[in-house]
C-alpha cells in the first residue's frame, strides 16, 4: 500500500479520471466514495495508515458533492481523537465551467484538512495564462491552492483537456516528493 491515499467521489466518471492521473504521478492508492457517500470498511484503515491524504470531488452547485460531504462528516470521529493530525493533505476538484465556483470547493477541502490539523500541499505550478495558452497547457486554469480541472459539460471522460490531465500528473509527482521529504 502506498503512503499516499486519494479519497474522492465521482458521479459520472470525470473526477475518477483525474484521480487516476494523480495516482499515476504520485504512486497513490485510490479510495472511491460510492454513490451513497460510503467507503468500504478497509478504506478507513488505508486512510489511517497514509502519510498523505488527497481529497477530490466534482464541484456540484458550488461545493463538493453531497457524497463527499457525507464522507467528510463521517471523519468527525477521527477529528475528535486527532487521528489525522500532522498528516499531509492536498485537494482537487473538477467542474464543467472554467471557473464554475471551483475555488469554493477547493477552499473547503483545505478547511477540512485544517480541521484535522493537517499540513496542506499547494499545487506548485505556474499558470499558463498568456494569449497563446491553450487547453493543452499545464495549469491553464491558474490554480495555486490545489488542482483545478475543467470537464466541459458535453465532454466525455475521454475528452478532458490534456493540459489538465498533465497538471494532475505533475501535481501527483509533487505530492510524492513532498511526502518523501516529510517522511
Ligand atoms: C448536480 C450538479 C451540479 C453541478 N454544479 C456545477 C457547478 O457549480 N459548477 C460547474 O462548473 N459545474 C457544475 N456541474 C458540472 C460538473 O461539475 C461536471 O459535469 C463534472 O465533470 C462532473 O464530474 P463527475 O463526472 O466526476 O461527476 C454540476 C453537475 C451536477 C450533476
Amino acid at each position: 500500500m502506498s503512503d499516499i491515499a486519494i479519497v474522492y467521489h465521482s458521479g459520472y466518471g470525470h473526477t475518477h479520471k483525474v484521480a487516476e492521473q494523480l495516482a499515476a504521478g504520485a504512486g497513490a492508492t485510490l479510495v472511491a466514495i460510492d454513490e451513497n457517500g460510503n467507503l468500504p470498511d478497509s478504506a478507513w484503515d488505508t486512510l489511517a495508515q497514509a502519510k498523505t491524504i488527497v481529497f477530490g470531488s466534482p464541484t456540484y452547485m458550488g461545493n463538493a458533492s453531497w457524497q463527499f460531504k457525507k464522507f467528510a462528516d463521517a471523519t468527525s470521529k477521527i477529528w475528535y481523537t486527532r487521528g489525522w493530525e500532522n498528516k499531509l493533505f492536498a485537494g482537487f476538484t473538477n467542474s464543467a465551467s472554467p471557473v464554475g465556483d471551483k475555488g469554493a470547493t477547493l477552499a473547503w477541502l483545505q478547511v477540512l484538512a485544517g480541521q484535522h490539523g493537517g499540513v496542506w500541499i499547494s499545487l506548485g505550478q505556474l499558470p499558463s495564462n498568456t494569449k497563446a495558452a491553450t487547453t493543452a497547457d499545464a495549469n491553464r486554469l491558474g490554480g495555486s491552492t490545489g488542482l483545478l480541472v475543467q470537464s466541459p459539460a458535453d465532454a466525455s471522460v475521454d475528452e478532458i483537456p490534456q493540459g489538465d490531465l498533465d497538471t494532475a500528473k505533475a501535481f501527483g509527482k509533487r505530492i510524492a516528493e513532498i511526502t518523501a521529504r516529510f517522511s
